[in-house]
């Protein structure tokens, strides 16, 4: 049973030293930062969802806000902070990095700052990769570009050796900006920390294209990345439409979660049909989607499918194989959907004009758009303060306006993922707000 212990923040111990920015903060509620200690984030949704059940909400987790504080940890004069980037690319990486610098630099007056080459591997001095170091004017406007600065990569690396490696380079506090394997990750590293009894804090930030973490609220690039794949769709529409019994067959990202297939078909209203990972659906039968396909072709004259990548695994041989990661390559979906429909097409003795898009990388290489990269550069900024006040195995979110921070434990119990019946408030109270033992 989840304790209200779990549900804690770690910290690396009491604050010891004055904030440089205590003085502008210190007692002030601003509109983002609450900046007592103890005032908690009520957990919105699950609260809404109680009150209206006449339950009572103390009962119930609850998230410390984010933001700076009047006393910190780690003393800005000495502290040496790493950075690493892990797992897929995702638009907006090189935001975060540049945030992260600039707020150590410009607002704590912290100038040890590490970037680690190509993800946790930049932590195994046998594997040879540099580390970087990060200064203002190495940062100034990486930002323009998509990628990550530091490289990344997927794979497992030794705890005990990624600890020894900030021992050996003092480091205080090691932000690591990665998916869910990520976050597994950092909690292995915050473990073996705790074991040597070590003062290193451990901050995420979370980065995935899925959108598939949850109790943070949307990732970052996320939005970015769903706006270039509804521009493969526009393009599978226009194509569709200009062609007889035309069919665009638009494959997007989106392993369990199918929030990018969601969210881009939802975008410009061109797809007649969204495939997604969290619903199987038939290819035969009355309702499957051929005999669907057909009747919206006889009748509009074309039609528009986007499938998410691990939509329908039921109809794939699996693979049996994983990336370096552990993560299970899937089968293609894309080749059964676009054989099946060519083949009823054919037997049916109709005309079929097939294109299938795969924007792919695409959507994920770019950089962030104006949006996303505020929010990058203020996630950044909430997990600097969270790191300098000795905040550990915990990444930062944000919870209606509200930037939170969210315990590691927390992001990878389980997967965000699409709730078919658009009933969120009730998924989000079965999968973490499960009774608190109190004792
Ligand atoms: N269960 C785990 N325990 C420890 N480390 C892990 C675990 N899962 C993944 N990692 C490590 O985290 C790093 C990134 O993991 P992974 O490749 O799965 O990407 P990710 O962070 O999930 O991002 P993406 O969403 O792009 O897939 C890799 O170095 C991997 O070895
Ligand atoms: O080819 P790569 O780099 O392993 O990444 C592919 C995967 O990464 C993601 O973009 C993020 O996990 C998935 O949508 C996709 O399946």
């Amino acid at each position: 049973m989840t304790t209200l212990a779990d549900l804690q923040v770690s910290s690396l111990g009491p604050s010891r030293h004055d904030s440089p920015l205590g003085s502008y903060v210190a007692g002030r509620k601003t509109n983002e930062y609450y900046v007592s200690e103890d005032d908690r984030v009520l957990y919105d949704d699950t609260i809404s969802l109680l009150e209206q059940r006449g339950e009572p909400v103390e009962r119930w987790p609850s998230f410390e806000p984010g933001g700076p504080r009047a006393r910190i940890f780690h003393d800005p004069a000495t502290t040496h902070v790493g950075v690493v980037t892990c797992g897929g690319l995702c638009p907006g990486l090189n935001d975060v990095i540049r945030a992260v610098t600039l707020e150590l630099y410009t607002h704590y007056g912290v100038t040890r700052v590490t970037g680690f080459r190509n993800g946790y591997a930049g932590l195994v001095p046998e594997l040879g990769f540099e580390p970087v170091t990060l200064t203002p004017g190495l940062v100034g406007s990486i930002n323009e570009r998509g990628g990550t600065i530091l490289g990344t990569s997927r794979g497992a690396q030794d705890p005990a050796v990624i600890v020894d490696r900030l021992v050996e380079l003092e480091v205080d506090a090691l932000i690591v900006i990665g998916g869910d394997g990520s976050m597994h990750g950092a909690h292995r590293i915050v473990e073996e920390i705790a074991d040597r009894g070590l003062e290193i804090g451990v901050v995420g930030i979370p980065k995935t294209i899925d959108n598939d973490i949850p109790h943070i609220g949307q990732s970052f690039g996320f939005a970015t990345a769903f706006a270039e794949a509804a521009k493969a769709i526009t393009a599978a529409h226009v194509e569709a439409e200009s062609a007889e019994n035309g069919v665009g067959l638009v494959k997007v990202m989106g392993r369990h979660a199918g929030f990018i297939a969601c969210y881009s078909a939802l975008a410009n209203h061109d797809a007649d049909f969204v495939l997604i990972p969290e619903v199987p659906f038939s290819i035969d039968g009355e309702n499957g989607l051929l005999r669907s396909l057909a009747r919206r072709v006889r009748e509009h004259g074309s039609a528009v499918i986007v499938l998410a990548e691990g939509a329908g695994q039921e109809h794939v041989r699996a693979t049996g194989k994983s990336d370096a990661s552990g993560n299970s390559r899937l089968g293609d979906i894309a080749t059964i959907v676009r054989e099946a429909i060519e083949d009823d097409f054919r037997e049916r003795g109709e005309p079929l004009t097939l294109k299938f898009l795969e924007p792919g990388y695409g959507i994920r290489a770019v950089p962030a758009d104006a949006s996303d990269s505020v929010y990058c550069a203020r996630l950044a900024q909430v997990a600097v303060h969270a790191a300098m006040a000795g905040r550990t195995d915990m990444v930062v979110g944000r919870r209606r306006h509200r930037f939170v921070h969210v315990p590691i434990p927390l992001v990878i119990e389980r997967r965000h993922s699409v709730s078919p019946d658009g009933d969120l408030w009730l998924s989000v109270l079965e999968s973490t707000a499960q009774p608190l033992d109190m004792s």
